[in-house]
């Protein structure tokens, strides 16, 4: 089956997609949170990151309520965690430690999105890409965890990345023409060789085997269009999943 997405579409204000959201113990961008919390028909918090909304959120809290904040809370301020609680947001322990708090998080939203039968597009995490180098990696694992729990695309996004994983089945057509990309993308086999078909980059794989200590395509960017032409999108076959990540165009940073 092809697959079509525009990654950015759920950072655009004028974005039609609706978003399950789920805030990571990173660092929380503002502007981002604002116009994705207006788009999210699901909220939830993974542990510490109920403490980056309770921080940012000041003065304008009881509009920044979470649906359910998860985790084995082991971050999370007992001020925080108080709060929250009274203000009727639910408070889910998930004790086990051979999951991080993200994966964990998600498994409750994506039966939260089955059972509340939500039309999301997508499921868009803040933070993720930053902080302790073990807890990225663990990001991306959990990425793994969600081909098999949803068909929903699951973005993560921080700063100036995004990094999301495209299935092995069909094509993807990926929609870069928002304004909000960066200069770069990448194809990183993570998971292991990705044999690989793109079109739109500037440098293409032509049903090349991507593979760490053989070919990894970061430094990539799209493929030079005419003054005033929309850019094309980029289309991407593969026969593993295969992590695809871009820039963010962020004036703050
Ligand atoms: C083989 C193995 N290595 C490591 C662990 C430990 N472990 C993996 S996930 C996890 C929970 C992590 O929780 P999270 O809140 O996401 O991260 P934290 O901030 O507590 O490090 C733990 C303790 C394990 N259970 N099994
Ligand atoms: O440096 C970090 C720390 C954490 N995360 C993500 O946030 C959740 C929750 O973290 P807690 O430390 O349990 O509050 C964790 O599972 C990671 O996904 C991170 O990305 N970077």
């Amino acid at each position: 089956m092809d697959e079509e997405l525009t990654p950015l579409d759920c950072l655009l204000p004028s974005g039609k997609q609706r978003i399950g959201l789920i805030i990571l113990n990173q660092p929380l961008d503002k502007d981002y949170l604002n116009i994705l919390w207006s788009k999210a028909l699901l909220k939830a918090c993974a542990d510490g990151a109920a403490n980056h909304l309770y921080n940012v959120t000041a003065g304008v809290r009881d509009s920044f309520l979470p649906d359910y904040i998860s985790g084995d809370f082991d971050s999370i301020t007992a001020e925080v965690k108080a709060f929250f609680s009274d203000k009727g947001c639910k408070l889910i322990e998930t004790a086990k430690q051979d999951l991080t708090d993200f994966t964990k998080c998600l498994t409750i939203m994506v039966e939260e999105i089955q059972r509340r039968q939500l039309q999301v597009d997508a499921i868009v995490t803040l933070g993720g890409l930053g902080g302790r180098f073990d807890q990225t990696m663990a990001s991306i694992e959990t990425l793994y965890h969600a081909l098999s729990m949803t068909r929903l695309p699951l973005l993560i996004i921080q700063g100036t990345s995004l990094a999301c994983l495209l299935r092995p089945q069909g094509s993807h057509r990926l929609g870069v023409n928002t304004g909000l990309e960066g200069d770069w993308c990448s194809l990183i086999p993570v998971g292991g060789p990705c044999q690989t078909i793109t079109t739109g980059l500037k440098w293409n794989l032509n049903n090349d085997v991507l593979q760490f200590g053989k070919l990894v395509s970061t430094s990539n960017t799209y493929e030079p269009v005419g003054p005033g032409e929309p850019r094309k999108p980029v289309t991407v076959t593969t026969d593993q999943p295969l992590l695809w990540s871009m820039g963010i165009h962020n004036d703050k940073e």
